[in-house]
């Protein structure tokens, strides 16, 4: 083999297009003629028929030999788009997305996150950190992210709510994470933001819902405790479950020592969440999700 045939191809444009759409045949055909046709090459595809719904989900991850702008991607698209009902997007596969973490009185996941973020573990830009304590102002601090105290009181959650979509739109944020925040976010919100919100109960959903899940578990004599991260709807903790992590629990734990073996499983599950929703690889099946893991 000669060295040219093993160099590798000079690192061209990278895109990832996601869609969902009623299934029908012709859908992968139409888009991979749509990418040889537009000079682009496949690098991974991925998709799932669900006969429930009747809907097919797919997430194409594609480079361009040529540069070409993920506007001119999209205007050539639309006509698939169109033609087959898509719910699709197309967006630079390098683009770290921008989010903002929201947290209360724990701090475990958010200083997960923050390390994460910071070793390039996760492909985000922290563009804030919000919280209606001030108790991890220093720890933000560190990382010379923005702290935004905005507390809230039942007269005050719609003018705090305000305060964060504010800054949701100043910051171009896509992506809000409740890395244990502690308050019931408004239906409003929840609809404004939907899709867009995700957070991490303390419990196996669809065990345990609502507040001091650990109590609940150590009162009922699990063996298994575990964390679900979820987005964020209207009714509390019932959101499409993104990711779950357990783990086995003796007959002989307090519920603070479950509080305390819950944090890693919290912050495994939670990563996983942000991480494969920044990398454009959950979509959303009704109350259900498709991740294309
Ligand atoms: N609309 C939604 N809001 C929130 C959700 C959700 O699924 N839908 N998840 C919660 C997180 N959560 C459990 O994981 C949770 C948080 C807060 C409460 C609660 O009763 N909070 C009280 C105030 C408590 C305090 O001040 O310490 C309240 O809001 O009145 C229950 C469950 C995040 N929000």
């Amino acid at each position: 083999m000669n060295e040219q045939s093993t160099r590798a191809a000079a690192p061209a444009d990278q895109y990832v297009l996601t869609l969902s759409c009623p299934d029908k045949q012709g859908i992968v055909h139409a888009v991979s003629s749509y990418l040889f046709m537009t000079g682009c090459n496949i690098e991974d595809s991925q998709q799932f028929g669900d006969h429930d719904t009747g809907l097919f989900f797919m997430r194409v991850h594609f480079s361009a030999e040529a540069p070409v702008s993920v506007d001119k991607l999209r205007a050539s698209f639309a006509a698939i788009g169109d033609a087959f009902h898509m719910d699709w997007q197309i967006h630079r596969a390098e683009d770290r997305m921008r989010i903002v973490l929201m947290v209360s009185k724990f701090g475990h996941c958010l200083n997960d996150l923050l390390f994460r973020a910071r070793i390039g573990a996760l492909p985000v830009e922290i563009a804030a950190v919000v919280s209606n304590h001030t108790d991890f102002a220093e720890l933000v601090g560190s990382y010379d992210i923005p702290f935004h105290h905005i507390p809230v009181t039942k007269d005050t959650k719609s003018e705090a709510e305000a305060r964060l979509l504010e800054l949701v739109r100043e910051l171009d944020v896509e992506l809000v994470v409740l890395a244990r925040y502690m308050q019931v976010l408004s239906d409003d919100l929840c609809k404004q933001l939907s899709g867009r919100i995700i957070n991490i109960h303390h419990s196996f959903l669809p065990s345990f819902k609502g507040a001091k899940p650990y109590h609940q578990a150590h009162a009922r004599g699990v063996k298994l405790i575990g964390a679900t991260a979820h987005y964020v709807t209207a009714d509390l903790d019932e959101g499409p479950i993104i990711e779950q992590e357990v783990e086995r629990v003796g007959h002989d734990v307090t519920p603070d020592q479950l509080v305390a073996i819950g944090r890693d499983v919290e912050c495994q599950a939670l990563a996983r969440a942000v991480k494969w929703h920044a990398e454009r690889r959950i979509l959303l099946n009704g109350r259900r999700t498709v991740v294309f893991a």
